[in-house]
């Protein structure tokens, strides 16, 4: 039989880092061999022989774990959310110099919402209109969610790439806000309410007709398969990943 992968938790306090070191502790073939939160020092990753690191931290410091764990030769499992295009580039950039580390940043670990983001990108070519609703609990530090902005660039995306126009908006006079933000000319709409965890409502529409796809994550456990599977997975990728969708064999 072979060796388990040895798996580090960083942000393992919080409500994902928990329910990840439950699910390493629970997995065939995976061992957890740290968990740290805030405060403690990134060195116990190597000190304790992961070859793994997770991290669902906060946007502050994700990018600072990721290049010290690739100055560490550990490849890293990203939740975290805050990345754009800079942080994505300087982390690609760095493992270049890297050869053989692995890292996957995913804004969403659910198969559902991976799925969901994959269809609104087959779809949106087709329709005239597309904004993008995304519904948390009212603890989450960003917004939009880094969801709903990689959904709406994948729908800017295959628009652009279908000769598309801009989505039809007569709007002249707004209060701040009303319309959402504007991520690559997609309209995102962030709710915070009590009781809600994770949501997202891709609308598309046309004359006389709407799509709406809808993914729902109902408990933290949704996440878990995806984290598994990336951790299994991340060392035979070296360089950067972005989106689980690479994983599962889906269109990018
Ligand atoms: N990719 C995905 O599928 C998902 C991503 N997320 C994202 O994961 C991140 C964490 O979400 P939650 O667990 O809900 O937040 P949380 O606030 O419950 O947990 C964050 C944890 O990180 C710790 N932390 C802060 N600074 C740290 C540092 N320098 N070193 C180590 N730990 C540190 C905090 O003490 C806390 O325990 C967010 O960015 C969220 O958007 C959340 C759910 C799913
Ligand atoms: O903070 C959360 O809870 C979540 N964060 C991720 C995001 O910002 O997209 C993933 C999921 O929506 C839950």
């Amino acid at each position: 039989m072979s060796e388990p992968i040895r798996v580090a938790v960083l942000g393992a306090s919080g409500r994902m880092g928990a329910q990840t070191v439950r699910a390493v502790q629970g997995a065939d073939g995976l061992e957890l061999v740290a968990a740290l939160d805030a405060g403690d020092d990134l060195r116990a990753v190597t000190d304790a022989g992961a070859q793994v690191a997770v991290d669902f931290t906060v946007p502050a410091v994700t990018e600072q774990h990721v290049h010290a764990l690739v100055d560490q030769g550990v490849h890293a499992v990203v939740g975290t959310t805050g990345w754009d295009d800079a942080s994505l580039g300087r982390v690609r950039d760095h493992l270049t110099r890297a050869p053989g580390v692995g890292v996957v940043v995913a804004p969403n670990f659910a198969l559902g919402a991976v799925l969901a983001m994959t269809f609104a990108r087959q779809a949106a070519r087709w329709f005239e209109s597309a904004e993008v609703v995304e519904l948390h609990h009212p603890d989450k530090v960003d917004a939009p969610s880094g969801t709903a902005r990689h959904t709406a660039q994948g729908i800017a995306a295959a628009r652009a790439a279908a000769g598309l126009g801009p989505v039809p908006d007569a709007t002249a006079q707004a209060l701040d806000g009303a319309r959402g933000a504007d991520v690559d000319g997609v309209r995102v709409h962030a709710v915070r309410l009590r009781g809600l965890v994770a949501h997202e409502e891709i609308l598309l529409g046309n004359p006389g007709e709407m799509l709406t796809i809808r993914h729902d994550s109902f408990d933290r456990s949704s996440f878990m398969p995806g984290v598994l599977l990336a951790v299994r997975r991340v060392a035979d990728r070296p360089g950067l990943t972005v989106g689980l969708e690479h994983l599962l064999d889906l269109p990018a």
